[in-house]
C-alpha cells in the first residue's frame, strides 16, 4: 500500500528531470543550429545571386545577339536604317530603344529619335574600346528616360557599333524571378554605378551599406549583385526556418525519451531479473552433498547467483525474496530447472546414481499447475525425476487453505517420482505441523544446529531429538553447515553420514566442479552402496 505514493513520487520525479533534459535539448538544438542558420542563409542567397547573374548574363547574351546584325549599318541614318532598328526593338519586349554609334563615340541614329548626336561618357567609351569581345554594359541616364537605365554595347567593323537601352525593372525582374525574399533589399552595380531596390521596390540610383551585404559576380560582365542582410531580414529568416531546429528538437527529445523510458524500466526490478536472464547474469553454483561412509558426493544442491554487471555476485538471500516478491521467482525456478536436466543429460555417467537439490520457493506451492508444469519439463525424459530432489523450506507461513494447496501440489509431485525435501529444518514454528501432514523423504537439518555442536549446548540436545524424529519417520537426514572435522565427526556419532559444508566444498560454478571431483578423488558411489534414492 505504502509504495504506491512513493511509486508516484519517483515517476513525478523522473518527468521533472525528463522535462529539464528535453528544455536543454531544444535550447542545444537552437543553439547549435545558429551556425547552421549563417551557413543555410549564405548558402540560400549565393544559389539566387548565382542564378540571378546568369539570367542577367544570359539577357545580356541575348540583347548582344540582337544588336549584331546593326552594327554594320551604314552611317547615315536613313529611314530604313531607323525602320530596322525600329522593327529590333519591336521585336524584343524588353529592349526600349537601340541607337547606333559612330567611329567618334556618339550615338548617331536611335530607333526613337532618328538622326541625333549624343555623346558616350568617356568612361563607358574607353571600357567598351577596350573590352576583348566589343561589349559592355553601363548604368546611365538615358537622354529619353528620367530614371538610370541599362545600356548593352556592341562593337561592330571600323569603331561602328550599338547600344539597346534596357529599363531598370527588367533587372528587378531578372533578379526576381522564382525570388522566394521579395522585401529583400538588392543592388545591381554595372561598372561602378548601382541601383537599388527590391522584388517589391522599383530600382533607385543608390548603393548598399558595407555591413551585413553579401556580394556575387559575374564572370562575363562588370555586374556585381548585392543582398543587403538586415536584421529585421536575419529575424524573419530565422523565424522562417525555426522549424529545422524545432523538428530536430522534436526529433532529439522524441528518442532521448524513449531512451530514459527504456532505461527506467530496464533499471525497474522485474525488468532486471529478465534482464538477468536473457544477459546470461545468472548462473547456478553447485554444492556436493556428501555421503562420508563413501568419501563423496551423492549429490549435488543447485544455488543461485547473480554476477551483476554494477553490484558483483549478489547473494540469493538477497534476490530470491525480491524475485518472489516481483513474481519472478518462476523464471528463476525454470532456469535452475533447466540447468539441472541439462547437466543431467550432459553428464550421464557422472549423475548415473547422484542427484540434484533444487530450491522451490513456497510461493510456487500455491500455483495449482506448478507439479505439471514441472513433469512437464522434464518431457520425455521421466527417468530424470528420479535424480531431482526438491526442497522447500520448513517455514511455510501460509494460512490453512495455502498449506492445503501447497500439500496438494507436493502429494503430486511425490506421486511423479519426485523426492521431496524439509530445508531448513528446526528454525520455523511449524515444523512439525509440516512432518505430520506430508511424508517428507529428506529433513536437511539447519546449520545453526551444526554451528552450536558443543557437548555442553542446547543445540546438541534438540538435533538428537531431530534425528530421532527423522529416523523414526523413516526420512534421510543430510546435515546442513558442516564447517569443521569437529562437526562432522560429531554427527557421524550420531549416525548422521550425509553432510553438506564448507568443510567438503564451498558451491562452485559447473566448470569447478570436474576439478573439483578429480582433486577430491570422490569415487563413483558403490553398486548399491549410495543410490539417488537419498
Ligand atoms: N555458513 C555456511 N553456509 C553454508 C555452508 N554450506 C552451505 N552453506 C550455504 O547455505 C545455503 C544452503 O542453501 P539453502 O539453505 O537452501 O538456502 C538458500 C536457498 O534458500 C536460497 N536459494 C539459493 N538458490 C535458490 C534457488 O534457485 N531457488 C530458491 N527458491 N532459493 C534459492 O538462498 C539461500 C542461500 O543460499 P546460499 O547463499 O547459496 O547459501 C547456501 C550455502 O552456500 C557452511 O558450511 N557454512
Amino acid at each position: 500500500m505504502g509504495s504506491k505514493p512513493q511509486e508516484r513520487g519517483k515517476q513525478a520525479g523522473f518527468n521533472r528531470v525528463l522535462l529539464r533534459d528535453i528544455a536543454v535539448i531544444y535550447l542545444l538544438t537552437f543553439v547549435v543550429g545558429v551556425p547552421f542558420y549563417f551557413w543555410k542563409l549564405h548558402s540560400d542567397l549565393s544559389g539566387l545571386g548565382q542564378s540571378a547573374l546568369s539570367r542577367i548574363d544570359l539577357f545580356v547574351e541575348q540583347t548582344t545577339h540582337s544588336l549584331a546584325p546593326l552594327v554594320s549599318l551604314p552611317k547615315t541614318c536613313t529611314s530604313s536604317e531607323i525602320d530596322q532598328l525600329r522593327q529590333t526593338v519591336f521585336h524584343s519586349y524588353r529592349v526600349k530603344e537601340i541607337g547606333l554609334i559612330n567611329p567618334a563615340g556618339r550615338v548617331f541614329c536611335t530607333s526613337n529619335l532618328g538622326n541625333t548626336s549624343i555623346p558616350i561618357y568617356n568612361q563607358t567609351l574607353s571600357r567598351w574600346r577596350n573590352a576583348p569581345d566589343g561589349r559592355t554594359l553601363a548604368l546611365v541616364r538615358a537622354k529619353t528616360g528620367k530614371t538610370h537605365s541599362l545600356f548593352v554595347y556592341l562593337q561592330g567593323p571600323h569603331d561602328m557599333g550599338a547600344n539597346a537601352l534596357i529599363p531598370p525593372d527588367v533587372l528587378n525582374e531578372l533578379v526576381g524571378k522564382g525570388f522566394p525574399f521579395p522585401d529583400l533589399p538588392f543592388a545591381v552595380k554595372v561598372a561602378g554605378n548601382a541601383l537599388a531596390g527590391s522584388v517589391n521596390a522599383p530600382l533607385e540610383v543608390g548603393a548598399m551599406h558595407e555591413t551585413d551585404r553579401f556580394s556575387f559576380y559575374s564572370a562575363q560582365n562588370p555586374v556585381e549583385l548585392q543582398f543587403q542582410v538586415t536584421p529585421a531580414f536575419q529575424r524573419s529568416y530565422m523565424l522562417e526556418h525555426s522549424w529545422i531546429p524545432l523538428l530536430l528538437g522534436t526529433l532529439f527529445s522524441a528518442v532521448y525519451t524513449y531512451a530514459s523510458r527504456r532505461r527506467v524500466a530496464r533499471q525497474s526490478l522485474p525488468a532486471t531479473f529478465e534482464w538477468a536472464l536473457k544477459n546470461n547474469e545468472l548462473e547456478v553454483f553447485f554444492q556436493p552433498i556428501m555421503d562420508t561412509d563413501l568419501g563423496g558426493p551423492l549429490g549435488f544442491e543447485l544455488l543461485l547467483r547473480w554476477h551483476h554487471p554494477a553490484h558483483g555476485i549478489i547473494s540469493p538471500m538477497i534476490f530470491i525474496p525480491l524475485a518472489e516478491q516481483l513474481g519472478k521467482i518462476g523464471a528463476l525456478t525454470d532456469f535452475v530447472m533447466e540447468t539441472a536436466i541439462g547437466f543431467i543429460q550432459e553428464n550421464p555417467e557422472l549423475m548415473k546414481s547422484r542427484y540434484l537439490a533444487i530450491n522451490i520457493s513456497r510461493q510456487l506451492l500455491l500455483d495449482e499447475h506448478f507439479a505439471e508444469r514441472v513433469c512437464r519439463r522434464c518431457g520425455r525424459n521421466q527417468h530424470l525425476i528420479r535424480h531431482l530432489l526438491l526442497e522447500v523450506t520448513e517455514d511455510l507461513a501460509f494460512s490453512d487453505a495455502e498449506m492445503d494447496q501447497a500439500i496438494t501440489q507436493l502429494h503430486l509431485l511425490q506421486q511423479h517420482g519426485f523426492r521431496i525435501a524439509v530445508d531448513d529444518f528446526g528454525t520455523g514454528y511449524s515444523g512439525l505441523d509440516l512432518l505430520r501432514r506430508f511424508p517428507f523423504d529428506v529433513v536437511k537439518i539447519d546449520k545453526v544446529f551444526i554451528k552450536e555442536l558443543l557437548p555442553e549446548g542446547n543445540a546438541v540436545a534438540l538435533l538428537d531429538s531431530m534425528i530421532g524424529l527423522a529416523d523414526g519417520l523413516g526420512m534421510v537426514i543430510i546435515a546442513e553447515g558442516v564447517e569443521t572435522a569437529q562437526q562432522a565427526d560429531s554427527l557421524l556419532q550420531r549416525g548422521v553420514n550425509h553432510h553438506q559444508g564448507f568443510y567438503y566444498a564451498k558451491p562452485m560454478p559447473q566448470s569447478a566442479l570436474v576439478a573439483w571431483l578429480a582433486r577430491s578423488g570422490a569415487s563413483e558411489p558403490a553398486e548399491g552402496a549410495v543410490t539417488v534414492e537419498v
